[in-house]
Parts: structure tokens; sequence; C-alpha cells
């Protein structure tokens, strides 16, 4: 096991500050007799690139709904910017700064790009004592986000239909963007890409970066995290195998730590 899993003081950001952004502390999790997680530890850095990978089963969509509030560990805790948090839901993950975006992608297709990004979070004007949705602030905001956060352009009023696989992600993105969130998590965020539209959605994912948020990658796939994450963290059967500086790893070692929990 790499040294970094545990030592929390190694992790401290560059920039001084002594806590990490999340903080993972000897998580388990079962499912009636099934062990998903077992002795996770590990911690995000504020502003890094930080995946998990792991092979079928091995416990990524587990740690990934503790992180966003769907399950709350069976024992063990997390840390938020150094406190403890306890998450009974993702509106509370949300609340502090945590937005998913889930492999589905949930998006709408006969709507359009600003209506699939404020849905259920509309901007309101009041006229007397009715709240209505705001279009004109919708637009403003989804050209906004889209421009400013991920430093594209999208027609926010064209249908989600229209768009191709890279800019569907980018729109789910944008979803997650406009609750100003800290953390932004993404679940296999280019699988299913072209490799075409896998480089769009993986610029974006550095602007983001460069636009001050802290990323966290779930995926099966080394090629999607590959030249992207900063470190990456391996789980194998529920257990964090290793956590890695990616410059300091080859694909063959993280495939040989995926599928044996072992370095070659
Ligand atoms: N809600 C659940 N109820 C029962 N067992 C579960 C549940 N969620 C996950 N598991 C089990 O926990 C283990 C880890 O599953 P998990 O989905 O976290 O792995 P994964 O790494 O995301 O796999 P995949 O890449 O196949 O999605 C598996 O044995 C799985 O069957």
């Amino acid at each position: 096991m790499n040294s970094e899993t545990t030592d929390i003081a190694d992790d401290a950001p560059a920039s001084g500050k002594t806590e990490p952004k999340i903080a993972v502390d000897d998580v388990r999790k079962v499912f009636g007799r099934i062990v998903a997680l077992e002795d996770v530890n590990l911690t995000v850095r504020e502003n890094e690139i930080f995946a998990v990978v792991g092979d079928n089963g091995a416990g990524k969509s587990t740690l990934m709904n503790v992180l966003c509030g769907i399950h709350g560990p069976t024992t063990g805790s997390l840390r938020l910017d150094g406190r403890p948090v306890a998450f009974e839901s993702p509106d509370e993950a949300r609340a502090r700064g945590i937005e998913t975006v889930y492999q589905d992608l949930a998006l709408m297709d006969d709507l359009d790009v600003a209506t699939n990004i404020f849905m259920g979070n509309f901007p309101e004007r009041r006229i007397g004592p009715v709240s209505l949705i705001d279009w004109e602030e919708t637009y403003r905001r989804a050209e906004r986000i889209i421009e400013t956060h991920l430093e594209r352009t999208i027609d926010p009023r064209a249908e989600v239909a229209f768009h191709s696989g890279g800019e569907r992600q980018l729109v789910a993105i944008a979803r997650a963007l406009a609750f100003d969130p800290d953390v932004v998590i993404l679940d296999e965020p280019t699988s299913a890409l072209s490799v075409d539209a896998t480089e769009l959605v993986q610029d974006t994912v550095r602007t983001l970066q460069r636009n001050g948020k802290t990323i966290v990658i779930v995926s099966h796939s080394l090629d999607e995290i590959f030249g992207l994450a900063d470190r990456v963290g391996v789980l194998y059967q529920g257990r964090m195998a290793a956590i890695m500086d990616a410059d300091d790893v080859s694909k063959a070692e993280l495939s040989s730590l995926m599928v044996s929990g072992e370095r070659p």
C-alpha cells in the first residue's frame, strides 16, 4: 500500500492550508452481508483532480454515493474543509458545495439547454404576490455559466437533442455549476464518447480546475483519467489498494492494481 493512503499530513495542499478539501476516514459500507467498502481512507486536496478507479464491483459507485450523500457510511466518517460532515441526502451535500454529475446525465432531450441547466432551480421574479420563472435571467445565467465556467459556446436556447455526446456532458456539468459548488464529482464522464468528444470533456474538466473547482472523477477506464488526474486512488474489492500521483504511475501499474490489488 502506498504511504499516501494513510498519511494525511503529506496530503496537505501546497497553498499552505492544512486541511484537505475532503477527507474520508476509515469508511466501511455494508449492504446486508455484502461489504462494499472496507477501511477506506483518502483525502482530496483543494483544487486537484482526483480519480477513483477500480474494476467492476470494486466499490467506486458506493464511495461516490457516500461522498454525495446518497449513502451514509456504516462506520467511519467524512470531513469537509477539516470539519466533520454527515450527509443525510444529496441535497445536504449540495448545500455544502458538493455536486455530482451522474453517468446517465438525466437530460431532457426535447427541452432547451438553459431549461435543462436550471430545471428545479429556476431564477424567479415576483409580480406582486406571485413568483414566476424569470426566463430572460435563465438564459442569461445559462450563457454565463457556459461561457465563463466552461469557456465554451453552446446556444442556451437550442434543444439538448441537437447536441453531440460531448456537449451533452457539458450541459450536465453546467447544471451542476448552477449550484455554485466547490467540488464536482464526475461519474465516468467520457465513457461512450468519441475521441473528439472525450477531448472536449477532458479540456473542460481542466477548465473547471483552472476556475477553482475541486474535481473527483470516478471511472473504470484508465484512458479516461490518464493525462487528466493529478492523483489516482485505486479501489480493489472495497479497499483502497493505493493512492498515487498520476505522474508517478504507469498504465501497467494501475491496471495491475485494478485487477489484483497489487503492483506488477
Ligand atoms: N444498493 C446496494 N445493495 C446491495 N449491494 C450493493 C448495493 N450497491 C452496491 N452493492 C454491492 O457492493 C459492491 C460494490 O459495488 P459498486 O457498485 O460500488 O462497485 P463499482 O466499482 O461501482 O462497480 P461498477 O463499475 O460495476 O459499477 C458490489 O458487490 C455490489 O453488488
